[in-house]
């Protein structure tokens, strides 16, 4: 998906100075079963879409921003005014990803209308291009009201994070054949709804692997398998700027370190009064 680079030439009034290259699409997306694995990340920040987006093809609005950037307890107390806050910011810095934003838990679970109407305004407050909401069997009805009005779709299914208070933990999951094969029909299920795409989070490896066997679109894995077609990570758990990760994540970075080091020696020069030094200051006003 690295190569589906395209110049963009649509000049108008409204757009002075279209970005150079033409965003990913999610038809382009649900087309990339079984090639080259899609790579996502979350992203909160216009900054961290900036630096993420043009090595990714698909940048998340996780509702996992209630834990990393609010410090609250789970993904259950995140509204749609901050799903809407930093979906803005994460579209404004970039312009090769799709960006999906996560319908945050009770703006979608009680009838296919209020989805679509919450998933509908979100669209509009963003510019994001789908949505991801959380569920199998029971969600699949309304990933079906979306998609036919217009609304693209990604599942979720396995751990599913708002669900924490049923499930009552972040284990993994699908450990017996009940649970297997429960959240192989939840992937059927939403896949023939016509989500576009799966996230398949925290479940034994052969579960993910009979999902992405048995359904049509790509399944992305976040604790799940290398045989997906695609992964997702938690950005800042993939730099180091979360302390408490899950088994499923791999650090590639230690940024939380070096900013507390960068802090440490800017303390250090303050205390010594080394900061600020000759260019940092300015000089009094020339000639008087
Ligand atoms: N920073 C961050 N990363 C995530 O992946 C993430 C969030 N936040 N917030 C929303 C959900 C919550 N998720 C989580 C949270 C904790 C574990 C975890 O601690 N797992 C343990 C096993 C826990 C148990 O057995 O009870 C592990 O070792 O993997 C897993 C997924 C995934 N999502
Ligand atoms: C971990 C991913 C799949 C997610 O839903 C989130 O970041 O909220
Ligand atoms: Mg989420």
């Amino acid at each position: 998906m690295s190569t589906t680079y395209t110049l963009d030439t649509a000049t108008s009034r409204a757009n002075p100075t279209p970005a150079p290259m033409k965003r990913l699409t999610v038809p382009a997306i649900r087309r990339a079963k079984g090639g080259t694995p899609l790579v996502m990340l979350t992203a909160y920040t216009v900054r961290s879409a900036q630096l993420l987006d043009p090595h990714c093809d698909m940048l998340l609005v996780g509702d996992s921003l209630g834990q990393v950037i609010y410090g609250l307890p789970s993904t259950v107390p995140v509204t749609l005014s901050m799903m809407a806050a930093h979906g803005a910011a994460v579209v404004r810095g970039s312009y090769h990803s799709v960006v999906v934003i996560d319908l945050p838990f009770g703006s979608y679970e009680a009838s296919p209308e209020k989805a679509f109407e919450n998933a509908a305004w979100l669209l509009k407050e963003t510019g994001a291009a789908a949505v991801k909401l959380e569920g199998g069997v029971a969600m699949a009805p309304t990933v079906r009201f979306l998609v036919e009005r217009g609304i693209p779709v990604m599942g979720h299914v396995g751990l599913t994070p708002q669900a924490v208070n049923v499930l009552g933990g972040y284990g993994a999951r699908g450990r017996t054949p009940e649970e297997a094969e429960k959240i192989i029909a939840d992937a059927v299920a939403v896949a023939e709804a016509g989500a576009f795409s799966v996230v398949i989070e925290g479940v034994v490896e052969p579960i993910a692997i009979e999902i992405t066997k048995r359904i049509a679109c790509p399944t992305i894995g976040i604790g799940a398998s290398a045989q997906c077609d695609g992964q997702v990570l938690v950005g800042e758990d993939m730099l180091g700027l979360f302390e408490r990760t899950a088994r499923f994540v791999r650090r590639y970075e230690t940024m939380g370190d070096r900013i507390g080091e960068a802090a440490r020696a800017y303390a250090e020069d303050v205390r010594a009064r080394h900061f600020p030094g000759p260019e940092q200051i300015y000089a009094p006003r020339e000639g008087g």
